[in-house]
């Protein structure tokens, strides 16, 4: 418990940004309730709905015990529609989700299973939904978060934040201090219950560049190609195109040859198109950048609409939980448990060999230790901070971290918790101009705004509610400054060669950071990525409801900085070290000074500048190079897509996981099958290839049983 207070008190602290966000949930929150208990009145009977609406305010002032009480007994008894506070129906739950056939550690405990997947997140349920497909096999997901099924913090879109840092739904992994970002307090945020952080993500659908994936493919992964990466993500998603309404207001485009038409992610382009993207666009192209017609073919340079994972058919979240794991439970071979922590995976010596042979997993449930057993494969999908963890507390991995942590080396692995690549960034705060009719949202952080403005949405069939992170824009670093672009490109090619000449490169590194050289050499592989949120994403800018903003995220995609992950002890619960040494190559630190000025250029560019009333964070006040540093120091964060801890790569090259062909080094049957496998980063948000890890993974594992 104290623990869990100083956590949280930390992540206040560190993320004082989320807490506006906090304030808009509580009140949200509220309004929910209040909603709902009306509703619940209103099915019993037919008097008129401010009767109920005052009798459930008496309620809840008078006697607030008894509100929560009928709230939470009604909600999980009966559920059904929800609708916004004007009636606009936003979730449909479906009775398969509620009543879904979970299984308890007394039906599984000492049982043996086909395959038992570890982390039921993004990859994990795709993995296991993909294997229950074949009846003749059994498979166990265990989970170490909630259920968090049917929540409406989860699936009703533009409540981007809201669960982070909030142990229900968020692991919020410290990070250690890095001196390189003024020894502050950073958390990793990741999703924390069925659905992984496909739960708590921002829901941007993004695709990498096919030079990016064909580089995976050229570190040593043969059948790792954009060809094959566009196969499996396709399978992934069906994609609904814009209304013709929407198509008026905007223009979108997009090539349908790019797009699923089968795959259980619903993805759409959100309705309620944001105003300023259409400003920014010009004015990206004013600065040199192309539009992209669609962005999931394979070249994502030039500025673009993203397209969502929401369902258009409720406007709700589709992500792992409701699009893999529900329309599947049902099957008799397909089992889940949830509050489930994994600590390690139990392997045996094969005889007359080195190998190791996983032959069940060991769980944490309800404070008790037990035990499943595997017939075929472990697969683990615990993403990029808990994978190399669980693999180290079952002896896989550095000799020096497993003797720190006192087992036998069961497999020597140097590549695991090594190679961790993150987007590093930061944010930039504009006030936009009251009469330019943009709507953000900080508008919802006021109850009676958001409340007029809902009546006026529902009417038009739109709102703030169905609003996506759309507007992003990826280029070469030579569109902002040539000359910066050829400075950066000799440091980084001067920095590796001093680390090649002082030995400090370990094995392996140095092909991938000539591959990284290469692509900052190619004008086609963008380098620098800019998203803009539709409100305010900082923490140091309290936002008015009355007024509306725009933050101006940009961040580098292929970063050559590289950090750590490791496990500390053996306790299941404490979190594994994570140092992910931001900014270890001074140009990496370098780039974001030009990425600061090249989004002052852009605001000051028509037609966005006149739509701009004033820059908010860092404010005009920040100007010389060393006033951008400083602000550069103090607010660069790792911006959620973390990869590498269990890197798909050559066994001496510090490779785990060999996912391709055959299943961690060194073992017969455990696969590592999560966003963790990337070797290098590429230039995407990272949810797409999670899924379509997940799927590749499943085909792999099928045709390696036959
Ligand atoms: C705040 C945020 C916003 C993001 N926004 C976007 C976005 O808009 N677009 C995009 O493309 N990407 C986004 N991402 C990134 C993307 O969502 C993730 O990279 C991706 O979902 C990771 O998938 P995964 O399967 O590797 O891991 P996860 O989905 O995190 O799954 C891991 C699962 O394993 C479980 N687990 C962990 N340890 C154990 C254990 N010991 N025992 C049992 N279970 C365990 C976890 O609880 C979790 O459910 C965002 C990420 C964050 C954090």
């Amino acid at each position: 418990m104290t623990q869990l207070v100083i956590l949280s008190s930390n992540i206040a602290k560190s993320w004082n940004w989320l807490l506006p966000n906090m304030q808009v949930r509580h009140e949200q929150f509220g309004a929910w309730i209040y909603f709902r208990f009306s509703l619940f009145s209103r099915c019993l009977s037919t008097l008129p709905q401010w009767w109920y609406e005052f009798t459930a305010c008496v309620m809840m002032i008078k006697s607030p015990g008894m509100f929560w009480k009928t709230y939470w007994s009604f909600s999980k008894r009966c559920p059904g529609p929800i609708y916004t506070e004007d009636g606009a129906q936003l979730l449909n739950i479906t009775s398969a989700i509620v009543n879904m056939p979970f299984v308890t550690s007394a039906d599984i405990f000492q049982k043996e299973f086909d395959y038992v997947v570890v982390g039921g997140g993004t990859s994990g349920l795709t993995v296991a939904s993909r294997l229950a497909e074949n009846l003749s096999v059994s498979v166990l997901v265990l989970e170490a978060g909630p259920k968090n099924l049917n929540d409406d913090l989860i699936e009703i879109p533009a409540q981007f934040g809201y669960t982070l840092g909030n142990p229900q739904y968020d692991w919020a992994f410290p990070v250690a201090k890095q001196k390189t970002t003024g020894n502050k307090d950073h958390f990793w945020f990741r999703g924390k219950g069925l659905g992984g952080t496909s739960a708590n993500n921002f829901y941007l659908w993004s695709k990498p560049p096919a030079q990016d994936v064909d580089a995976i493919e050229k570190l040593g992964n043969p059948g790792w190609n954009w060809a094959q990466y566009q196969k499996y993500s396709m399978k992934v998603e069906t994609f609904h195109p814009p209304a013709e309404e929407q198509t008026r207001a905007y223009p979108h485009t997009f090539n349908p040859a790019y797009r699923g038409t089968e795959g259980p992610v619903q993805i759409t382009i959100p309705p309620h198109a944001h105003t300023i993207d259409k400003l920014v666009q010009a004015a990206m192209l004013k600065n040199g950048l192309q539009v992209i017609d669609d962005p999931y073919g394979g070249n994502v340079t030039g500025t673009w609409i993203a397209s969502s994972n929401i369902d258009p058919k409720t406007w709700t979240r589709s992500y792992a939980a409701n699009a893999y794991l529900a329309p599947n439970i049902a099957r008799d071979n397909f089992y889940v448990l949830a509050d489930a922590l994994v600590s390690r995976i139990l392997l045996k010596d094969v005889i007359g060999s080195e190998i190791k042979m996983a032959t069940g997993v060991e769980f944490i449930h309800n404070s008790r230790k037990y035990t499943v057993k595997v017939r075929k494969e472990v697969i683990l999908s615990a993403g990029t901070v808990k994978s190399p963890q669980i693999l180290e507390m079952s002896g896989i991995g550095r000799p020096e971290v497993l003797h720190k942590l006192g087992i036998e080396t069961q497999v020597d692995l140097p590549g695991v918790g090594e190679n961790v690549q993150e987007h590093v960034g930061f944010d930039m705060v504009y006030e936009l101009d009251p009469n330019g009719g943009h709507e953000t949202l900080a508008l919802l952080a006021d109850p009676v705004i958001r409340r007029l403005r809902s009546v006026v949405y529902s009417a038009q069939g739109k709102g703030l509610n169905r609003l996506g992170l759309t507007s992003v824009s990826c280029f070469p670093h030579s569109i902002m400054e040539e000359n910066q672009a050829r400075a950066h490109l000799k440091q980084v090619e001067a920095e590796v060669q001093e680390r090649c000449k002082a030995g400090d490169l370990p094995a392996g590194l140095l092909d991938q950071l000539k591959h990284q050289i290469t692509a900052l050499k190619d004008e086609a592989i963008p380098d620098c990525e800019i998203i803009i949120f539709p409100g305010v994403f900082s923490q140091n800018v309290k936002p008015d409801p009355a007024k509306s903003y725009i933050t101006v995220a940009p961040f580098q995609n292929h970063p050559l900085s590289r950090g750590t992950i490791h496990a500390e002890t053996m306790d299941p619960f404490a979190p594994p070290k994570i140092d992910p040494n931001y900014f270890e190559y001074r140009s990496d630190f370098n780039i974001q000074i030009q990425y600061f000025k090249f989004v002052r250029q852009l605001c000051d560019t028509e037609p966005l500048k006149s739509d701009i009333v004033q820059e908010l964070d860092p404010g005009l006040g920040c100007k010389s190079d060393a006033d951008i540093e400083d602000f550069i120091r103090n607010n660069a964060f790792g911006i959620f897509h973390a990869i590498g801890s269990c890197s798909m790569l050559p066994r001496e090259k510090q490779g785990s996981d060999y996912l391709l062909h055959r299943q961690v080094y060194g073992t017969s049957n455990l696969r590592v099958a999560d966003i963790s496998i990337l070797p290098i980063h590429i230039a995407a948000h990272t949810q797409a290839t999670a899924y379509m890890i997940g799927e590749k993974a499943a085909d792999l594992i099928k045709a390696d049983a036959e």
